[in-house]
């Protein structure tokens, strides 16, 4: 809940939203090298809270999309081992997926040989 505190505000939110925010459930993925996720909406959630998500291990291509459709436009971009992103605001309910992992790319020491983890924050509001 630090880190997920910590990168809202050093991503300019709001201190209010900051102190807040409160995730309850850590969802982790694990990647092997011909893995895929397919474009979906981050929507099971109680809240329209951020989601904050960390990748570890080797590098990704992530398809950062709208909030219509599964379809363009979107936007490619890399997700490496180490990098935070932020679904929060007018993306939170953006269409995304993984459409490729890049084998060989996680660097020394990570924690991780081959494949990809990726943990995301979220707030489910369910108890139990
Ligand atoms: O692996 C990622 O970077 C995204 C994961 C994701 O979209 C999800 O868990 O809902
Ligand atoms: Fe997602």
């Amino acid at each position: 809940m630090r880190l997920g505190r910590r990168a809202l505000r050093d991503a300019g939110y709001p201190e209010d939203e900051v102190n807040a925010y409160t995730p309850d459930t850590a969802l982790v993925n694990h990647y092997d090298d011909s893995a895929r996720l397919g474009m979906h909406q981050d929507k099971d959630e109680s809240a329209l809270a951020p989601v904050v998500s960390l990748s570890i291990g080797d590098a990704c291509t992530f398809r950062f999309g709208n909030t219509e459709n599964r379809g363009k436009p979107y936007t490619d971009l890399r997700l490496r081992s180490g990098d935070l992103f932020i679904f929060g605001g007018a993306s939170r309910l953006a269409y995304h997926g993984v459409t490729r992992v890049h084998p060989f790319t996680a660097p020394d020491g990570c924690g991780l040989e081959a494949g990809r983890i990726n943990i995301t924050m979220r707030t489910t509001g369910l108890t139990d």
